[in-house]
């Protein structure tokens, strides 16, 4: 794979409190990354104007909220979250068919009201640091992690989603169910040697693209590298060299 199409599937987590700390990151990272995601720790503590300020340097934004709420109060947080301009959101799968319904209908409204593009919307599936004992002991959930991870996936696309996050463990599994145009975009990433953290369900930069993923969510290994463009430059080295 080229370079330039490497960059476009890595995202890069902005996992830090500030807005500068972000700033420094997205200085350090823009050739490196094709987006960069905002979570809850960035966005409760920086705002909703941290948004803007990562589009001004031209960087895209995953906003990363996991909206789990009745399909009312979900729609309408979409609605606003797609006023700011962002490339893709989430809601938990976890929430229901009306609740994942509700979002898409708003985000598409909104955005055709502001006559701005789409955000697209995706359905996080089981967050990949629970692994097969978490997911059936404490949230006591029958089955294994794929299956409910297929399901949640065709009932998301069902629901006019345009992709899930998911673990690269459950990537080919989930391209096989809903097509080449479904987005699988996937977390939990480990260069070979990388701590897992509180992951559980990790992969290889190379081996999640060569299982089917659309875009690489990674945070730590990057972020927290002692020279985070070096490792940066490295990540997407294994990634050009995968498939
Ligand atoms: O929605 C996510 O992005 C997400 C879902 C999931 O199942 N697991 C997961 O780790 N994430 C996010 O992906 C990032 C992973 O960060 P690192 O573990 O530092 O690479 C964090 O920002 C998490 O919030």
């Amino acid at each position: 794979m080229e370079l330039d199409k490497a960059r476009e599937k890595l995202i890069v987590a902005l996992d830090v409190d500030t807005k500068e700390q972000a700033l420094q990151l997205v200085e350090l990272l823009q050739p490196y990354a094709g987006m960069f995601k905002t979570g809850m720790q960035l966005f409760y503590s920086a705002g909703p104007a941290v948004v803007s300020v990562l589009k001004e340097r031209g960087a895209g934004v995953f906003l990363d909220l996991k909206l789990h709420d009745i399909p009312n109060t979900v729609g309408h947080a979409a609605a606003v979250l797609t006023r700011l301009g962002v490339s893709m959101l989430t809601v938990h799968a976890a929430g229901g068919a009306a609740m994942m319904r509700a979002a898409a209908a708003a985000a598409g409204e909104e955005a055709d009201r502001l006559k701005i593009r789409r955000p697209r919307v995706l359905a996080v599936t089981v967050l990949t640091s629970i692994d097969e004992q978490a997911f059936n002991r404490e949230l006591g959930l029958s089955g294994t992690v794929q299956d409910r991870v297929a399901a949640w996936s065709a009932l998301a696309r069902e629901c006019g989603l345009d992709g899930v996050v998911a673990s690269a463990r459950e990537a080919a599994l989930v391209c096989r169910e809903c097509g080449p145009d479904f987005l699988v975009v996937t977390p939990g990433i480990r260069p070979a040697g990388a701590g897992s953290g509180d992951q559980r369900r990790i992969m290889t930069p190379a081996a999640a693209l060569a299982a089917g993923a659309s875009h690489l969510v990674v945070g730590r290994p990057v972020t927290g590298a002692p020279d985070p463009a070096a490792a940066a430059r490295a990540l997407l080295a294994e990634m050009a060299g995968a498939v």
